[in-house]
């Protein structure tokens, strides 16, 4: 067994090894120096090599595909990605665990606290109480000491992580009215996954521009529960998601009320402060904002401001890879994070430009 300490690296499964989040996994822990996949697993092509569907992976995974029993899995891993969907993996992370396996999730099914509101947005059955106790939201710059040690993390959605660390240090600061927060997300249509769909196929998506589950999205709840811890009251948002046509990539714009008189620069220095120390957020000097293109392929989230005095509303943008920080990247983080070794081990990947 490959534990930490021992000199020998920490073993890697990955279920969903054929999704866009678990190819990514598999590229990312590829330069890990603590850790090394040892399987990679699929409920539907097992028994094949996983180069057949992505070619691209040709000598650089030579194993088949593993299946997804969770006996199998704890003979091979330490550590289990479940890079699954949402009302798949609430049915196979319990079985993991029970196997004395640590489970990063990437789904949306152990996010949300509350039974019932996940229920009422995701339209899944919600896990059982325990595992939503026991699973850690993953959002590493803002609740990292409490991944350290622990067994079961929730990586956070990839719109709430672009959110989230948008608008937390101004919530926190009390600089904005937390109930006067409108969100206009737009992401590449990497986001939906790998399957195609009337939505996502080439003829809809190229040159086009469209919203989708306005006021409806299952970030909702998740964005609204950390606001709400944060703020230390009910917080509710406007949430409008857009696909756009490119690959990667998700920039959050967000709008909020101000509280006082702030400009740009006490922005940038509130922002500097409150993410001291950690690699993965950079904040933008005043007038230069972020675009997507300058975070592709790496784990940065960077934030921009204009704190606009005439209207008394403050513009802040996030851009983040959504695969990356959005998914794998952070989960990686928090891998790191759970064995308590460099949050950015593995992880130094500049952005591809252009
Ligand atoms: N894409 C993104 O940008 C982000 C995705 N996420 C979340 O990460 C998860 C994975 O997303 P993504 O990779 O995009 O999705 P994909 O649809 O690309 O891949 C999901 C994978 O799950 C596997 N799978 C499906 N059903 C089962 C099952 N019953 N048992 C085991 N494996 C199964 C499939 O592989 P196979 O058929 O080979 O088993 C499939 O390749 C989702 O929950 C998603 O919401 C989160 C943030 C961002
Ligand atoms: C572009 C796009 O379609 N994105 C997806 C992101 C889904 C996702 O990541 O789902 P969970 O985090 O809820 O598991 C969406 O908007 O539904």
């Amino acid at each position: 067994m490959g534990e930490h300490g021992t000199g020998e690296k920490v073993r890697i499964a990955i279920v969903g090894s054929t999704g866009y989040g678990g190819v990514e996994l598999i590229r990312l822990l590829q330069g890990h120096p603590k850790a090394v996949i040892t399987s990679v697993i699929s409920s539907s092509s097992a028994g094949t090599p996983i180069s057949e569907g992505f070619p691209h992976l040709t000598d650089i995974i030579v194993q088949n595909l593993d299946g997804t029993d969770p006996k199998e899995i704890a003979a091979k891993a330490d550590v289990v990605f479940t890079a699954t969907p949402s009302g798949v993996s609430s049915k196979l992370v319990p079985g993991l665990l029970e196997e004395g396996l640590k489970v990063i999730d990437l789904s949306g099914d152990f996010r949300i606290k509350d039974g019932a509101t996940y229920e009422k947005w995701y339209k899944h059955t919600a896990p059982d109480a325990a595992y939503l106790e026991e699973a850690v939201f993953g959002l590493c710059e803002l609740f990292g000491e409490e991944v350290a040690g622990k067994d079961f993390i929730s990586n956070p959605g990839c719109y709430p992580t672009a959110t989230l660390l948008g608008l937390v240090p101004a919530i926190s600061a009390g600089w904005i009215n937390p109930n006067s927060i409108i969100i206009d997300a737009k992401s590449g249509v990497s986001g939906s996954g790998r399957g195609t769909s009337l939505t996502t196929h080439f003829a809809e998506i190229n040159e086009n521009f469209k919203a989708y589950k306005v006021n409806k999205h299952q970030h909702i709840p998740e964005i609204e529960q950390v606001l709400s811890q944060v703020a230390g009251e009910q917080v509710t948002v406007t949430f409008t998601t857009q696909l756009v046509p490119m690959t990667r990539g998700i920039m959050s714009t967000m709008y909020a009320n101000l509280n006082g008189v702030y400009n740009d620069e006490d922005f940038v220095e509130l922002y500097r402060q409150y993410y001291q120390g950690r690699p993965f957020v950079r904040v933008r000097d005043t007038g230069i904002w972020p675009a997507t293109k300058e975070v592709l392929g790496s784990n940065y989230c960077d934030i921009g401001f204009a704190a606009d005095p005439r209207t008394g509303r403050v513009t802040i943008i996030s851009v983040i890879d959504n695969i990356v920080k959005g998914a794998a990247g952070q989960a990686i983080q928090n891998l790191n994070l759970m064995m308590g070794w460099e949050e950015n081990l593995g992880l130094g990947y500049t952005p591809v430009y252009p």
